[in-house]
């Protein structure tokens, strides 16, 4: 699976930790940026991670800013993107499971790395179940092409 990865100069050093973690569980990682620890735009990296996905190239994404907010709620204005913003194992799950959820976020100031490798895994290793979450994701898809 391709995955895509990107976050602000807050998200920065767990963002290395996560590429580093989902490569050695096979998946193929784009990292793309920020790269240096100088201050810049969590919308301008959740823009390139939320295109990468919804033009087809990646599967699936990470996104990490300092709590995990604005890098979420910046991909989910993207046409396709339904971004969790997570700091549990459990949410981690469901955001797959139940919300179908294309990427997700962390907070790299809220969740330690432990914690934040276990959130990846719960993430990366469930499936949408389809059925009544569709409908329900479908409702949610209705809402964005309908939107003003
Ligand atoms: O968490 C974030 C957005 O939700 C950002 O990482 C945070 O706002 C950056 O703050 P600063 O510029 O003070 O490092």
């Amino acid at each position: 699976m391709k995955v895509a990865v990107g976050s602000d100069h807050g998200g920065l050093i767990l963002k290395d930790t996560i590429v580093k973690h989902l490569q050695s569980k096979g998946y193929e990682v784009k990292d793309f940026g920020t790269y240096t620890a100088e201050s810049c735009d969590y919308p301008d990296y959740a823009l390139k991670v939320s295109e990468a996905i919804v033009e087809g190239d990646f599967e699936l994404g990470v996104l990490i800013c300092g709590t995990g907010l604005g890098i979420s709620i910046a991909a989910n204005k993207v046409k396709g993107i339904i971004a969790a913003p997570v700091s549990d194992t459990f949410s981690a799950e469901m955001a797959r499971k139940h919300n179908n959820a294309n990427i997700i976020a962390l907070g790299a100031r809220v969740v330690g790395e432990g914690l934040a490798i276990k959130i990846i895994d719960e993430f990366f290793n469930a499936e949408f179940e389809g059925g009544r979450h569709a409908l329900r994701v479908g409702k949610i898809m209705k809402i964005e092409s309908e939107k003003l």
